[in-house]
């Protein structure tokens, strides 16, 4: 039988865009679908970037303000610069996910919502397309929790933030979640008086219990977070909002001219004619195995929508191995274990593995914690940025099985254990490498040294040792 394409990807986000550019460099004949009229998807118009952007341009409007008094109209101008500078930025990374560079590549780009008709066929806009392989990539959206009278509220999402040009007063953040705390920061920092309202007894839960105790601690000093917090009712009011919700069964309510939405995302799946080809759904997401196969073995699913890990470098690690699969006909297999994030906060939250809470349940006695406080580290205490802490989980043999830390650029000099560890190397290695003084990954030179006191001088060996230095040598 014969098809219009060896491979039909749908979706131009994160996902999509590797398994096209790398089907199409290997010679298969790609169609890419995608619903905007830009490529990029979430990560470009309303995720990764423009999230980054903002964080930087509030980062620098904050440090200019430890040595200036701003004025309202001060942040006023300064906030509408910051989202026009955000605009730029999008605007300047489109011109890489621009359509040209994939058409050059020899791919079909069409425009339109893609909807299986049967499990060789799309339709198309006006259009049926066949393929003898598919990839869905289709990503996520927010999740709106059903909340009585959000359907009367114009509340935001991460898909309208970015558009505001005018500075809101205020602005409640329902959901402390990486979303909610990233982009609740930064409004603060431009001058906007922000609250969080979490439903859980902690924001940033799926942290390290450790360090999202010092990050609520950290971030509350520049904006209120309210834990705990059960959202009844939403009100609209002349000046914006006002949120009912209930906190150790006592009623509260807060008053905002914004409410930012950030309470997890959902597959997107509707539409898409799933039945038709026979994959099925798990959980509200795409069933997919460790190959990225779905339920039907010619149909893959990468990125948001199977519903894996959501984050820009997985969707990318999951479009790879699609295209391995797919186009060599292989069996390639993902693995979630050495895949780290990072929260860009400030400061900066590295997470790799398990937390400790994970790590104890899962080695018990053979579980090895180092760690080392910001404030013992020379650099650290030089340019005062002694709030931070880094931990690190081992196996007695010194496997790394979990890695975190915040601190400030932590999401860099972390990743030198995210290295180690994809190279099978033990956490000790780490000490034979000679770090330039003072870089900041010293510290975590400093914590791997720890291995060995642990080893050699807090053990029976070391009075082995002494004896010998004092009798030998
Ligand atoms: C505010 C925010 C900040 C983030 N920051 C980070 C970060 O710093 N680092 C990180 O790693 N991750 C981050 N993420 C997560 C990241 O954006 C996603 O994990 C990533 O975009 C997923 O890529 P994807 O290809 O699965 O989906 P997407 O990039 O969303 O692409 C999916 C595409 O499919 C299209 N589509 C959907 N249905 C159809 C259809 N039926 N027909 C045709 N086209 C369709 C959509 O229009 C979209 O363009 C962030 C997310 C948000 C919301
Ligand atoms: N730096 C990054 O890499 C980055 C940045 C942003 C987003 N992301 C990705 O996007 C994903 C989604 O982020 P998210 O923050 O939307 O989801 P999340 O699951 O991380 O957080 C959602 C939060 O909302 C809370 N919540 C849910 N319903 C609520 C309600 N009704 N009232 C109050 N609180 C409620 C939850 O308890 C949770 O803490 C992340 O898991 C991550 O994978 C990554």
């Amino acid at each position: 039988m014969s098809y219009d394409y060896q491979i039909a990807v749908i979706g131009g986000g994160s996902g999509g865009l590797t398994v096209a550019a790398g089907a199409a460099s290997f010679g298969a004949s790609v169609a890419l679908i995608e619903r905007k009229s830009e490529l990029g998807g979430d990560c470009l118009h309303y995720g990764c970037m423009p999230s980054k952007a903002m964080i930087e341009a509030a980062r620098e409007v904050h440090q200019a303000g430890l040595y200036s008094d701003f004025s309202e109209s001060d942040y006023d101008r300064l906030f509408t610069g910051a989202m026009e500078r955000v605009a730029d930025a999008v605007k300047d990374v489109q011109n890489h996910d621009s359509k040209d560079r994939f058409i050059k590549l020899g791919i079909d780009i069409y425009e339109a919502e893609a909807q299986f008709i049967d499990e060789h066929t799309l339709q198309v806009g006006e259009e049926t397309i066949s393929a003898k392989r598919f990839v869905i990539a289709t990503g996520s959206s927010p999740v709106v929790p059903p909340i009585e009278g959000i359907d009367s509220i114009d509340y935001l999402t991460n898909e309208s933030i970015f558009s505001l040009r005018k500075r809101p007063t205020s602005l409640g953040v329902i959901g402390g979640g990486i979303i909610g705390s990233e982009l609740a920061q930064a409004m603060s920092r431009l001058g906007v008086d922000v609250t969080v309202v979490e439903g859980g007894q902690q924001i940033l839960a799926k942290e390290d219990k450790e360090i999202t105790e010092l990050a609520e601690g950290l971030l509350s000093e520049e904006m209120n977070v309210i834990t705990g917090a059960k959202v009844e009712r939403l009100e609209s009011t002349n000046e914006g909002v006002k949120i009912h919700y209930t906190k150790e069964g006592s009623a509260n309510s807060l008053n905002v001219e914004k409410l930012l939405v950030a309470t997890g995302r959902k597959a997107n799946i509707d539409g898409l004619g799933l039945e038709q080809a026979g994959v099925e759904t798990s959980n509200g997401s795409i069933a997919v195995d460790a190959a990225m196969r779905t339920t039907q073995r010619h149909i893959y699913a990468v990125g948001d929508c199977n519903g894996s890990m959501p984050f820009t470098h997985v969707a990318g690690m999951e479009g790879k191995i699609a295209v391995s699969n797919a186009v060599f006909g292989l069996s390639r297999k993902a693995s979630y274990e050495k895949v780290p994030w990072v929260v860009y906060t400030g400061p900066e939250i590295y997470h790799l593995g398990l937390t400790e809470e994970e790590a104890k349940e899962q080695y018990g006695e053979k579980l090895l914690t180092f760690k080392t406080k910001l404030a013992d580290n020379d650099r650290f205490m030089a340019e005062r940025h002694t709030d931070g802490l880094v931990k690190v989980l081992t196996t007695n043999r010194g496997r790394i099985v979990g890695a975190h830390a915040i601190g400030e650029g932590a999401g860099e000099w972390m990743q030198e254990i995210g290295t180690v560890q994809a190279l099978n190397k033990k956490f000790q290695a780490i000490s034979n490498i000679i770090h330039p003084y003072p870089a900041k990954n010293n510290v975590v030179t400093q914590t791997a040294d720890l291995y060995w006191r642990e080893k050699l001088f807090d053990s029976s060996l070391n009075e082995a040792l002494k004896w010998y230095v004092r009798k030998f040598r």
